[in-house]
């Protein structure tokens, strides 16, 4: 058959030629288990401490340990904490990230499809590339929900749509939303949400705490750009905020710490301690690398740092919450996602 012949033929709209030119953005964290109980738990901790992006020990070394110690250990303790925060419409990670994309979705308009993904469990990154392929997107940006870049966190969400895409022969083209660690309308939201919580206070904390998810100290010196993605911030939102609060002291710490290496330093639960210790009264700790709050925001520092910083003599504690899907949250996503979108809309 001629080109001139094949271009003059009708094409049905399903045809694999049509062209669609349909665009998505796929939000993307981290993962969650199924339902805060031992076996949903231990079949998620299984997938998540098997990547080799997250426990960096050769798996000969690693797998008799995961498998024979931490699986059998961990997923009771933890089905614990979750069952702690879990809500009616499940883990709020999941709630959370599914609230942010409609909320995207209502404000990109019929134009953009918004979905999203979890790097581990369900629903999969391989998943909904594959779905959003099938409905005709032939333009994908994929948006890691981390501020600040990570091997273990952004780089594998990646690595998981990189395998998604090898199993196609036909390809979306695809764009990834860069670590926004230093993104004005990031500080901009965080200010915003933060200042508006903190003034709801009954009075100004006297300690700030900028928590940030812990990593091996390894990581930094061997180049992750994590921790000075943290630092710079911290320092940006600590600027930010003293223009409201000009007598609240901001320090930043690394949580969550899982497994025997070092790792970065100072760590959150040991500063809450010290600071009631050392006197202080009022405290309050902000996540700003977690765009929704999920275990680590809601039963470690919500719920745990409460309990340290009031039996260490502190006597007014907040947790305050993460942007979620705040008007603050929303406007910053939608500023990102425009950005990366220029050209393709
Ligand atoms: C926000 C960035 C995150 C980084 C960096 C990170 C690194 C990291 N995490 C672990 C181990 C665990 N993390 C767990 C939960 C968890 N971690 C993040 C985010 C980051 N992790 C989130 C958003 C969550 C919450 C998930 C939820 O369902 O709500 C857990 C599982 C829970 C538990 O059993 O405690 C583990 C384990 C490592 C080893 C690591 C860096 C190498
Ligand atoms: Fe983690
Ligand atoms: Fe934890």
């Amino acid at each position: 058959m001629s080109e001139m012949t094949s271009q003059a033929m009708p094409r049905p709209a399903d045809h694999p030629d049509a062209p669609t030119g349909k665009v998505a953005v796929l939000l993307v964290n981290l993962g969650t288990p199924d339902a805060p109980e031992k076996g949903a738990v231990k079949r998620y901790l299984r997938e998540f401490l098997s990547d080799r992006r997250v426990v960096e020990i050769p798996p000969l070394v690693w797998q008799p340990i995961l498998r024979g110690i931490i699986l059998n250990t961990r997923p009771k303790k933890s089905a614990h904490a979750y069952a702690q925060v879990w809500g009616q419409d499940g883990s709020p990670l999941a709630a959370i990230t599914a609230r942010q994309a409609k909320a995207l979705q209502a404000r990109m308009g019929a134009g953009v499809t918004v979905d999203w993904a979890m790097r581990y469990g369900n629903p999969s990154i391989a998943s909904k590339v594959a779905a959003l392929k099938e409905a005709g997107h032939d333009r994908i940006l994929f948006a890691p929900l981390y501020p600040q870049y990570s091997g273990a966190t952004t780089a594998t969400a990646v690595d998981a749509l990189g395998a998604a895409l090898a199993e196609m022969r036909w390809q979306p083209a695809i764009r990834t939303l860069p670590p926004y660690h230093d993104a004005p309308a990031y500080i901009a939201a965080l200010k915003a949400d933060l200042s508006r919580q903190i003034s709801a206070l009954p009075q100004v904390p006297e300690v700030l705490l900028l928590s940030f998810h812990g990593m091996p100290e390894r990581t930094l010196h061997l180049g992750d750009p994590y921790h000075c993605h943290c630092r710079k911030t911290a320092r940006l939102l600590a600027e930010a905020l003293a223009a409201d609060f000009p007598q609240m002291r901001v320090d930043t710490t690394f949580q969550s710490r899982f497994g025997k290496a070092k790792w970065l330093e100072p760590a959150t639960d040991t500063t809450i301690e010290a600071e009631a210790k050392a006197g202080v009264r009022s405290m309050a700790v902000a996540m700003p690398g977690f765009s929704a709050d999920c275990l680590e925001t809601l039963e470690e520092i919500a719920l745990q740092g409460r309990d340290t910083f009031l039996a260490a003599g502190g006597e007014s504690y907040a947790a305050l919450t993460c942007l979620n899907d705040t008007e603050a949250g929303m406007d910053m996503l939608e500023a990102l996602v425009r950005r990366e979108l220029a050209g393709w809309v």
